[in-house]
C-alpha cells in the first residue's frame, strides 16, 4: 500500500476550527498574565460507544497534522479583529491579535497510538504546556478524536461480526455527514477493520484500497441484464462484480452466469455478484448454489443494503453465503450512536510560585462524571498469555508504592491487588515535546494491523455486542484516595 502523506491535509492552518470560547478564554488568560502557567489536560470519553465493551482509539495522525500546521494567518487575525461585542466594541484588541500572530506552539503531547483499544475514563491524549495553548487545542482535538474513534470502533464491531476472512467494503460516502465527514469516516473505517472504500478521495489521500461494483442505473441503461453485464465485463474483464437484483435476483444470477461463461471462454473470470435487496440469507444461499452448480465456485457474493454488525451476525447465523459485505450508511454515520462524548478536562495546574502542582477536579452529581486529577498514565497489565487483564490509571507526578492496588472508581469495594511481577505496558507515548514532534507516526495500514491485534487480544466476553463484560479499569489506590479527598474538599458541605 502506498503510504499517502498526511501532512498538508489541514494546511494552510485551520486555527479557527474552534469554539469562540477558546479564544475568549485565551484573551482572558493573556490579560491576566496567566497565558504561560503550565497546565495539564486529558482527553477521554466516559463510556464506550454502541453500548459496547471497548473503543478503538483513532485520529491521532489527523490531530498531529492539525497541531503541526497550527498558525493564525493574517486572514484569521483580520476576521478575529472584526468581531464585535454586544456594545459594538472590538472583542479582541490588536495587541492580543499580535500575540496570536507570533504564538509558537510548544506543548508536550502524549497519546495512545491509533488502533489501541481503550476504555472509559482513560486519557487518549494528555496535553501539557502553557495554559492558553493547551486550552486552545481542545475543540479541534475533540472534533478529530471523537469522530475517528467512533467510526473506527464501529468498523471494528463490523469486522467482529464478519469474521477475520470476509471482505468489508465501505460504501458510505453518499450518506455521510458532508465531504469531510465522508473522508474522515473512510479513514477511520479502514483503520478499524474495513478492507477497502468506494471513496476515491480517501484512496488518493490515505492510500486506502478503492473498490466497487456498479449501480442499478448501469443495468437500467441497457436493453437487458446480459447486455449490461457484457458491456461491463468488456470494460473490466478481470474485476467485474455484477449487481443482479435490478429485476429478479435469481434470474439476475442466471444472466450473470451466461456472461461469466463468455468471459471464461476469453480467459477471464467473473469476480463476483452483488445482492442489494430482498432476503440476503436466502438469496445468497440460492445464488451460491446456482453459481456452484454452473461451475463458478470462486465467484464471490457481495451483499449490501443497510448492513451493520447485528444484521451481519444474524445473516451468518441464518447460513448466509456472503463473503463480501458492502457497508455504508450505518458505518459512516455511526447510525445508532451519533457521537462519542469525549471530553477535555483540566487535571493539573502549576502552582503560582512554580513549586509543584495543584491537581484539579471537575465535580459532578454522578461520581462517574467527576474528572480524575493528576498527570495520568495508563498501565495495561497482561495475564499469563500476554492478553489485557486490567488497566490502572495513575498519577505520574507521584511515586508509586511497592504494593499496587487498583480501585474501581465507580465502586470502591471492588479492588484488584497487582502482583509485583505482573507484566504491563504503558499506553500513552510521547508525541510532541516542547512543540516538536518526537514520534514517527505509523502508516495507516500499520495502525489498522495494530487495531486488529488489539481487538483480538480482548476476551470475547468484552468484545460481544450484547451486555459485554466490563473490562476492569481502576485507579491506583493513592490516586483514588487523593481524588476522594479532593472531592470532599471541593464539594460544599450542607447540613441536613
Ligand atoms: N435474512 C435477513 N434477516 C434479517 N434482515 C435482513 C435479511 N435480509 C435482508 N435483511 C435486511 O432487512 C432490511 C430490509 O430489507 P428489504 O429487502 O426489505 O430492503 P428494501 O431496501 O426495502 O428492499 P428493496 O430495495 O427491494 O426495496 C435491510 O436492512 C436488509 O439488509
Ligand atoms: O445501504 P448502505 O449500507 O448505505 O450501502 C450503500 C448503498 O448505496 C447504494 O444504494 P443506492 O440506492 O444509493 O444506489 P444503487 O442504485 O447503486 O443501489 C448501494 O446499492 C447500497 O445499498
Ligand atoms: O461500488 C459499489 O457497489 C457501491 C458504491 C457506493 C455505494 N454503494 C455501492
Amino acid at each position: 500500500m502506498n503510504a499517502a502523506p498526511l501532512s498538508g491535509l489541514y494546511a494552510p492552518s485551520l486555527a479557527l476550527v474552534t469554539d469562540l470560547y477558546q479564544l475568549t478564554m485565551a484573551y482572558g488568560y493573556w490579560q491576566q498574565g496567566l497565558q504561560d502557567r503550565e497546565a495539564v489536560f486529558h482527553l477521554y470519553f466516559r463510556k464506550a460507544p454502541f453500548q459496547g465493551g471497548y473503543a478503538v482509539a483513532a485520529g491521532l495522525a489527523l490531530a498531529v497534522d492539525w497541531v503541526e500546521n497550527l498558525k493564525f494567518s493574517e486572514d484569521d487575525l483580520e476576521y478575529l479583529g472584526s468581531l464585535r461585542g454586544s456594545k459594538g466594541n472590538a472583542m479582541f484588541p490588536a495587541e492580543f491579535l499580535n500575540y496570536l500572530r507570533h504564538l509558537k506552539f510548544n506543548c508536550d503531547i502524549d497519546a495512545v497510538p491509533e488502533g489501541t483499544v481503550v476504555f472509559g475514563n482513560e486519557p487518549i491524549m494528555r496535553i501539557q504546556g502553557p495554559l492558553l495553548q493547551a486550552q486552545l487545542l481542545e475543540t479541534a482535538l475533540l472534533t478529530l478524536i471523537n469522530f475517528q474513534t467512533l467510526i473506527a470502533t464501529k468498523a471494528a464491531r463490523i469486522r467482529e461480526a464478519a469474521g477475520p476472512t470476509d471482505q468489508i467494503l465501505e460504501f458510505g460516502l453518499r450518506r455521510a455527514q458532508g465531504f469531510d465527514g465522508g473522508l474522515g469516516a473512510s479513514r477511520a473505517a479502514f483503520l478499524g477493520g474495513a478492507d477497502a472504500t468506494s471513496n476515491v478521495l480517501a484512496g488518493q489521500r490515505y492510500g486506502i484500497p478503492v473498490r466497487g461494483t456498479h449501480a442499478h442505473s448501469w443495468v437500467m441503461s441497457f436493453a437487458d441484464e446480459v447486455t449490461a453485464f457484457s458491456a461491463y465485463a468488456k470494460a473490466f474483464p478481470d474485476d467485474s462484480v455484477f449487481l443482479v437484483d435490478t429485476y429478479d435476483t435469481i434470474e439476475g444470477v442466471r444472466q450473470a452466469i451466461k456472461v461469466a461463461r463468455e468471459m471464461r471462454a476469453n480467459g477471464h473470470e467473473l469476480a463476483g455478484i452483488r445482492l442489494d435487496s430482498g432476503d440476503l440469507a436466502y438469496l445468497s444461499r440460492e445464488a451460491r448454489a446456482v453459481l456452484d452448480e454452473a461451475g463458478f465456485p470462486n465467484t464471490r457474493i457481495v451483499a449490501s443494503n443497510d448492513l451493520e454488525e447485528n444484521l451481519i451476525t444474524s445473516l451468518k447465523q441464518q447460513g448466509a453465503r456472503i463473503d463480501t459485505w458492502g457497508v455504508g450508511t450505518q458505518l459512516v454515520t455511526a447510525y445508532n450512536q451519533a457521537a462519542l462524548g469525549g471530553v477535555y478536562k483540566l487535571a493539573a495546574l502549576r502552582k503560582a510560585d512554580n513549586s509543584g502542582w495543584d491537581f484539579t477536579i471537575k465535580l459532578s452529581e454522578q461520581v462517574a462524571k467527576t474528572s480524575i486529577p493528576g498527570i495520568l498514565q495508563i498501565r495495561r497489565y497482561l495475564n499469563e498469555h500476554g492478553k489485557p487483564r486490567a488497566d490502572m490509571l495513575y498519577n505520574t507526578a507521584e511515586d508509586l508504592p511497592n504494593h499496587l492496588m487498583l480501585v474501581d472508581p465507580a465502586d470502591s469495594t471492588r479492588r484488584l491487588p497487582i502482583r509485583p511481577d505482573t507484566q504491563y505496558r504503558e499506553l500513552l507515548e510521547p508525541v510532541f515535546r516542547k512543540g516538536k514532534r518526537v514520534l514517527d507516526l505509523p502508516t495507516l495500514a500499520e495502525s489498522r494491523a495494530h487495531a486488529q491485534r488489539e481487538v483480538q487480544s480482548l476476551d470475547p466476553s468484552v468484545r460481544r455486542f450484547l451486555n459485554p463484560h466490563i473490562f476492569p479499569v481502576g485507579l491506583e489506590m493513592g490516586l483514588y484516595e487523593y481524588r476522594t479527598r479532593l472531592i470532599l474538599e471541593k464539594r460544599p458541605m450542607r447540613s441536613a
